[in-house]
């Protein structure tokens, strides 16, 4: 019998009693995820479920009618579980859960929620934090832990197939919802992203407003084999980071949100603790890497529930390297034949 999402924690689990807590909150994530993914492929729902709600909490995001109720059927599922305070995107403050019980959860409760009406890829984003000593669970200080803290984290991905990715600390495990069960079945309990990918993913029409530096590393991986890098690339922009997360889990690769001049989004647009964080986790527990650009996001620590941060990860060397373009002690390599060879910058 293939192994389940159920087995997979239970063994986790243990009798140990704070990592029976984390397997009862992932569980009950799981199964609202599976309720959401039917909802998704519910065809004639679409149009109702991509209904714009107004403006999310800092008034830039549009908040969809599926945003809601996702949202909604994350809480509710988390009633039934030791989970002290609820935090997400969708609301501005965390809520309490159930008093006295020892963890936290933040939630991205639908990511891409710009590709609801056209149909694509969209997903859910979870993080499991500890209440920490001495702060009151339902504040947003309490959600204020750096990411190397998360107990648990992962995502859900409503595709063609549903997707859980996760990671409790013991690598990163991938599993596929089979619909008939509405179970998550095992697929591999330790993915490996390769070191390297020919493979990035940016947003490109905002070029004009990156760093010169960022700038430079894209544009060095756009001259393909007759540039610095000496290799042909390919490029993907699916505008649902979740979607491009479990692509680059499948076959490695970079995403890179980083931080432009347009206002709001001077600290990139993906949010620190439901969105980096998690991803983070994941790709550090699969040998990648994930950093705002010179600093792993995990090492961070959250000023504001819904605060920004440029993101990039994914393969390891790819990610590394974007850093060196940042961070290269002088002026950034004029742009001319001379300086085929960026030194530091490629290195
Ligand atoms: O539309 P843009 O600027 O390319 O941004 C796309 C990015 O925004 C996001 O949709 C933000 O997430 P939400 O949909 O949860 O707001 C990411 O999933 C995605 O990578
Ligand atoms: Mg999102
Ligand atoms: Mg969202």
């Amino acid at each position: 019998m293939a192994d389940t999402l159920d087995g997979y924690l239970a063994r986790w689990a243990g009798t140990d009693p704070t990592r029976d807590a984390v397997r009862k909150v992932l569980v009950a994530i799981a199964g609202a995820t599976a309720t959401i993914s039917a909802i998704v492929a519910d065809g004639p729902l679409a149009g109702e479920l991509s209904a714009t709600l107004g403006k999310g909490a800092d008034g830039y995001d549009e908040q969809k009618e599926l945003d809601v109720r996702a949202d909604a059927l994350l809480f509710e599922a988390l009633k039934g579980a030791p989970v002290a305070a609820y935090a997400s995107e969708e609301a501005e403050l965390p809520v309490a859960v159930n008093a006295g019980a020892p963890l936290l959860v933040a939630v991205d409760p639908l990511d891409g929620s710009s590709n609801i009406d056209t149909d694509v890829t969209i997903g859910t984003i979870f993080s499991v934090l500890p209440v920490p000593d001495d702060i009151d669970p339902v504040s947003e200080a309490a959600f204020f832990q750096k990411g190397r803290d998360q107990l648990a984290a992962g995502y859900t991905v409503y595709g063609p197939h549903t997707a859980l990715v996760l990671s409790v600390g013991e690598g990163t495990a991938h599993f596929v919802l089979d619909r008939t069960s509405g179970t998550y079945r095992l697929i591999s309990e330790r993915v490996t992203i390769p070191a390297s990918a020919k493979e990035f993913a940016i947003n490109m029409s905002n070029h004009r407003h990156w760093d010169d530096r960022l700038r430079l590393y894209i544009d060095d991986l756009l001259q393909g084999k007759d540039g610095p890098r000496e290799a042909d690339y390919n490029m993907r922009w699916i505008a649902s980071m979740v979607a491009e997360a479990h692509r680059i889990i499948i076959r490695g690769g970079i995403y890179l949100y980083p931080a432009d001049t347009r206002a709001g989004y001077t600290q990139g647009r993906l949010r620190l603790i439901y969105e980096a964080f998690p991803i983070a986790l994941l790709m550090e527990q699969s040998g990648a890497a994930a950093t705002d650009g010179r600093t792993p996001i995990l090492d961070l620590v959250p000023e504001k529930l819904h605060q920004r941060v440029p993101l990039i990860f994914g393969s390891r060397e790819k990610v590394e390297r974007v850093s060196n373009y940042l961070t290269a002690p002088g002026e950034i390599a004029e742009r001319s034949p001379l300086f085929s060879k960026r030194g530091l910058l490629t290195a």
